[in-house]
């Protein structure tokens, strides 16, 4: 927390991940390999106080690089329906109780409350929670968010966990300074890593809890839905390139088309057995990874192994099939990353691949319109910025 002209900063940012193996299956309980990216998303929260007479129309203002917008006032009376409805509300109620109101305005403003709510007590009164949130926060503040991102979006490469996670990451912080609290009692990374689980849910309706996972904790990490993990590699012995298919994905689609292969009777088990499969895959490679010798063309085998079966649940493209072709050509392993479908695909580049070799593989995938990100692993997850 820093500050300028007695502004308060709460700055945060959680890295991207790519999933190495297991995406899919994770969901069905097995284990997935995943890695965080040093690509990340960045919130920072400007906490100013209010100047006397000044209305408290502004308590909450998004600042994008050039776009400033107010949000709508609609963060008290979201606050009064919360606390006055004691279940669990499922989103698509609550967008039935505000329908003017656009579903990212209402995804923040129900963010922002979720956490003071959580951290304020739930036991507290409805008139405790009015008054707290007027006298701590509305009357006295006006918050700034600014959001920027080093992560493509929706490109099956968790952004919007990372957007989640590091959003929940101020949030908690400055909640925790406004309402005094001093310790949460499941931890701060715990208390984050559930809230943007939360809101993943929102996008995603059964997500593993992967990418908020990583997000929250960073490094190289078996994951599973019932335990995770983390392995120590100082480096791998690739170099990372991410491939955008320039193909749109939805992952809701993507796992829902997955469910429908898993449960279709007429297809016997196939569905279940191809997932299982998947899980084998990566419980081979979690093996490769934790020998003391790496074994480089096990784990290249186990990579197009893996996309093979990726594909069996339907979840390539044309251009994933194409990047595929290119990769093969080029005798680099690689795969889908992410929910598939589209998005983008990960290849595993040996450090000791010759030089000139690559400069042609860039150029045939670029010459066919594809989009290449270099990225590295990150150790780190949710983590503190310096304001400047
Ligand atoms: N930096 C950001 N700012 C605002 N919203 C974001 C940001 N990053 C992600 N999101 C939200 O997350 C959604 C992408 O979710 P998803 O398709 O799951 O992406 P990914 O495949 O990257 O995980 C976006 O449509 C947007 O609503
Ligand atoms: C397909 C899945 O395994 C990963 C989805 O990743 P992404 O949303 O494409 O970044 C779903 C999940 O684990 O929740």
């Amino acid at each position: 927390m820093e500050g300028n002209n007695k502004d308060l900063v709460f700055y945060y940012s959680a890295p991207g991940k790519a999933i190495i193996s297991g995406e899919h299956s994770v969901v069905y309980y097995k284990n997935a390999l995943v890695m965080a990216l040093d690509l990340r998303t960045y919130c920072k929260l400007t906490l100013s106080k209010k100047q006397n007479g000044s209305s408290s129309d502004h308590t909450f203002i998004i600042e994008n690089n050039q776009d400033n917008k107010t949000l709508i006032q609609i963060l008290r009376l979201l606050l009064e329906y919360l606390v006055s409805n004691k279940e669990e509300i499922d989103f698509s109620t609550l967008q039935k109780q505000f329908p003017l109101v656009e579903e990212k305005d209402l995804i923040l403003s129900y963010l922002f409350l979720s956490i003071f709510m959580q951290i304020y007590g739930r036991d507290k009164s409805i008139e405790d929670f009015i008054n707290a949130f007027d006298e701590k926060i509305s009357k006295n503040y006006i918050i700034k968010i600014n959001l920027h991102s080093t992560l493509p979006i929706s490109k099956g490469l968790g952004s919007s966990a990372s957007y989640f996670t590091a959003l929940s990451a101020s949030l908690t912080k400055m909640f925790m300074h406004l309402l005094e609290v001093q310790e949460l009692n499941e931890g701060y990374l715990k208390f984050v890593n559930q809230i943007a689980f939360n809101f993943e849910k929102i996008y995603h309706g059964t997500p593993s809890g992967i990418d908020n996972y990583i997000a929250t904790y960073g490094n190289l990490l078996v994951f599973n839905k019932n335990h995770t993990s983390s392995l120590q590699i100082d480096k791998l012995p690739y170099k990372i390139f991410l491939i955008d298919s320039q193909v749109e994905k939805s992952t809701k689609k993507a796992v829902g088309r997955v469910r429908e292969i898993y449960d279709d009777e007429s297809l016997g088990t196939i569905g279940k057995q191809t997932i299982d499969m998947i899980g084998n895959v990566t419980d081979n490679i979690i093996k490769v990874f934790n020998q003391s010798h790496f074994d480089q063309n096990q784990f290249e085998n186990l990579i197009r192994i893996n996309q093979s079966l990726l594909r069996l649940l339907d979840l390539s493209h044309s251009s994933i099939e194409d990047i595929m072709s290119i990769c093969m050509k080029y005798e680099i392993a690689a795969k889908i990353t992410g929910a598939g479908q589209g998005g983008n695909c990960i290849a595993f580049v040996p450090e000791t691949y010759n030089e000139a070799r690559e400069r042609e593989f860039i150029q045939e995938l670029d010459s066919h319109g594809y989009q290449i990100i270099f990225a590295k692993l990150s150790q780190q997850g949710v983590k503190e910025e310096t304001a400047v």
